[in-house]
């Protein structure tokens, strides 16, 4: 059996006849980064809260290290090191001074609290700014300070609300790459909040599907993508260098191949289903027909596809979840086309 390390038992928050969160039975192991993913209002931060012993679970219980939060919350809070969304620092004073004065309200020991500062710095990629002040700092830097101030304290677990926002690409990779890191090295666990679905994919153990205050889905991303997609035919996407009419010649011979099942076209790219791999039929075919073929993939099911499908299978099940669907897409195409 792994080692849990965060346990919620049906874990549940009413505020009044809103279920905010609804019996949630969640278990992350020690050194695991998971993804909850939700959109806005799914009840990730008031999970959060629970879980930080800032609010008091309507149901059931949230234990961390093997503490449970509600009755002894600041235990908890000395294992847990959140990082919100909207950091906040003196901006008039350096960097390092900031840790220094966060790390002596944490009470760290005056002649080690400058020390484990710097070395917080050094290890979040900021040791060649300690000494600009906080104000001057990008958002990307300002992140990583936030990392540094959470990790000051020495957490097993770090929770990291929509840790990328308004960073740039460059800078979100960096970023995640750290906590990778921090993961592997170091042991931390870490809950990552966040509406980036290509962001979580590339950094997380596994995710959890929030809506309507109910997890709907938990595992890593290939097993959700196998009992998603797990009877699904194989698609390849073949992309030619001339865009291709789809009711053209070459579109109908291709429909009338044995084993295909479907094709679609998007531009440049031929989208062909089959139960079988024929791939190197239908290159073969293209190059017959005089087609100058640029690239052939196989594809990939993403988080993307995952909710896409979920959705389609569980849209109409009841208003409540026909409005948190709409509301999930439309946070999600919103956020991901960014
Ligand atoms: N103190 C409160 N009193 C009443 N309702 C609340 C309170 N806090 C949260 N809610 C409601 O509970 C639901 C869950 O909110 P929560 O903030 O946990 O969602 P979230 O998934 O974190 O959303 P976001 O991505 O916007 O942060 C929402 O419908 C919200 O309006």
């Amino acid at each position: 059996m792994q080692n849990a390390i965060i346990e919620l038992e049906g874990l549940t928050k009413n505020y009044g006849s809103l279920k905010a969160v609804d019996d949630l039975h969640l278990r992350i192991n020690k050194g695991e980064i998971y993804g909850l993913l939700g959109p806005n209002g799914a009840g990730k931060t008031t999970t959060i809260l629970m879980m930080l012993g800032l609010t008091e679970p309507t149901a059931g219980r949230a234990k961390v290290c093997g503490i449970d939060a509600t009755t002894r919350p600041i235990e908890v809070k000395r294992k847990v090191g959140y990082m919100p969304d909207n950091l906040g620092f003196y901006d008039s004073m350096s960097a390092l001074d900031n840790l220094v004065y966060i790390g002596r309200l944490n009470g760290l020991p005056e002649n080690f609290v400058r020390e484990r500062a710097l070395e917080m710095m050094e290890l979040v990629g900021l040791a060649h700014a300690t000494g600009k002040k906080a104000g001057t700092y990008s958002r990307g830097m300002k992140q990583r300070l936030g990392l540094a101030d959470v990790l000051i304290r020495q957490p097993e677990v770090i929770i990291l609300d929509e840790p990328t926002l308004g960073i740039d690409p460059s800078g979100v990779r960096e970023f995640l790459a750290l906590i990778s890191r921090l993961s592997r090295e170091q042991g931390i666990t870490v809950l990552l909040s966040s509406h980036h679905l290509h962001q979580v994919q590339q950094v997380c153990d596994r995710v959890g599907i929030f809506v309507g205050g109910k997890l709907l889905a938990d595992g890593d991303v290939a097993t959700l993508s196998r009992q998603m997609f797990g009877g699904e035919k194989l698609v390849v996407e073949i992309e030619v260098e001339k865009p291709l009419l789809p009711d053209g010649t070459e579109i109908s011979e291709l429909r009338a191949m044995q084993q295909v099942q479907r094709v679609t076209t998007a531009g440049n790219v031929i989208e062909v289903s089959s139960n079988d791999n024929i791939t190197a039929d239908l290159v073969r075919f293209a190059v017959s027909k005089g087609l100058n073929v640029v690239g052939v993939r196989k594809k990939e099911y993403g988080l993307e596809e995952i909710y896409q499908r979920y959705f389609e299978n569980t849209v109409n099940a009841d208003e409540t979840n026909r409005k948190s669907n709409n509301l999930f897409k439309r946070a999600f195409i919103r956020k991901t086309d960014r």
